[in-house]
């Protein structure tokens, strides 16, 4: 049994976390004195503050008092998902209140649901991890309320964590797809694609779903050379991000090179694909998100945003560049 409030160091909150998992018991009553991010139909509340955005961790007793005005008791809280704890050890739910009117409870709340796809640019850094990964949460709740075997209803565990077939008892864990996201350099420049679906002027790295069966590394070489016509040379691990949209994805970024760049750009998959300079990708960096047009009716080139990895498998590629550029000069 792990009392509240003692614990603050990561691996004591890993462990009690770890039990609020698998106990249901244990569970509800930390639902009673949890903290909750609110949802209506997958967007999250969030209040505005200058210009930016920031989700309200509502207490459970305002929560219980805003649910009574609709008929709702505390058996509702059980609709909740996990999704970590605060310093202190209070247990964080999501909570998707879609059934109850939307504009009223806004007024109620003081704050307003908002598409988390349009939000996440105005939302700061804390607050974009928790919203991806409590909407893709209940994304997967909400999509898996039947056995694919059976048919029948499955139940949510307390936290979340999984769902149980009622009759064959076979159990389902939330899931997401890794994608690779792999910036390719010949060297002294990268390549950056336009797919159709982006907004105006988008580039960004290459990316793609891993097929069942596949390494890392053959995504990797399969994605580019579906995509571009190339052969990797070499590979290099960066980093990994959970992606919540279109749903749940582990974005796993990489830089690779190539020795040929002779581009072949498969047109079912990309619009466009080019090769860029450290100063082109410089001046990227710098553009705003959904630039005007300029006077030829063209918009400048854009990467995405500080809070998708590929900004910083750009920006890393960029450090590289200018620090080898800086011991040349040395030299
Ligand atoms: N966070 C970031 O920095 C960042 C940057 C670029 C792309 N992305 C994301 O990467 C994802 C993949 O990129 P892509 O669209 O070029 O992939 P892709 O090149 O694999 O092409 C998408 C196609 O793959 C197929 N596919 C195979 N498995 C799939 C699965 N599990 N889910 C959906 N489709 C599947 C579908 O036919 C789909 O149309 C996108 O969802 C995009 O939002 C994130
Ligand atoms: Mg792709």
């Amino acid at each position: 049994m792990v009392a509240q409030g003692w614990c603050s160091s990561y691996i004591k909150h890993t462990r009690f976390l770890f039990e609020l998992k698998e106990n249901d018991d244990l569970c509800r009553q930390a639902l009673t004195s949890g903290s909750f991010y609110l949802f209506h139909n997958l967007s999250p509340l969030v209040q505005k503050s200058g210009s930016t955005y920031h989700a309200p961790a509502i207490s459970c007793s305002d929560l219980l008092k805003t649910l009574s005005q609709y008929g709702k008791d505390k058996s509702t809280l059980e609709e909740s998902v996990l999704l970590g704890c605060s310093d202190s050890c209070t247990a964080e739910f999501a909570l998707d209140l879609g059934k109850l009117e939307q504009s009223s409870l806004e007024k109620e709340l003081s704050a307003e649901f908002r598409d988390l796809s349009k939000a996440i640019v105005k939302t700061d850094g804390k607050n974009i991890s928790l919203l991806s990964r409590a909407q893709a949460l209940l994304r997967w709740h909400e999509n898996n309320q039947y056995c694919s075997k059976s048919g029948k209803p499955t139940q949510k565990n307390v936290s979340g964590s999984k769902r149980v077939c009622s009759s064959n008892g076979m159990v389902y864990y939330p899931q997401m797809s890794p994608v690779v996201i792999t910036l390719v350099s010949n060297g002294n420049r990268c390549l950056l694609a336009n797919q159709e679906s982006f907004p105006p002027g988008m580039y960004t790295a290459l990316a793609g779903f891993c097929e069942i069966g596949e390494t890392l590394e053959e995504t990797v070489r399969r994605e580019v050379a579906e995509e571009v016509g190339l052969e990797v040379d070499s590979l290099r691990y960066y980093g990994s991000q959970h992606w919540p949209f279109p749903m749940s994805s582990l974005m796993i970024a990489c830089q690779a090179t190539v020795k040929d760049d002779k581009l072949d750009i498969n047109k079912a998959e990309l619009k466009d694909a080019r090769w860029f300079s450290l100063e082109e990708v410089i001046e990227a960096l710098q553009v705003q998100i959904m630039p005007p047009k300029m006077a030829d009716g063209t918009r400048p080139v854009w990467v995405p945003p500080r809070f998708a990895i590929a900004h910083y498998l750009i920006q890393e590629w960029v450090q590289i560049q200018k620090t080898r550029l800086e011991e040349k000069i040395n030299i």
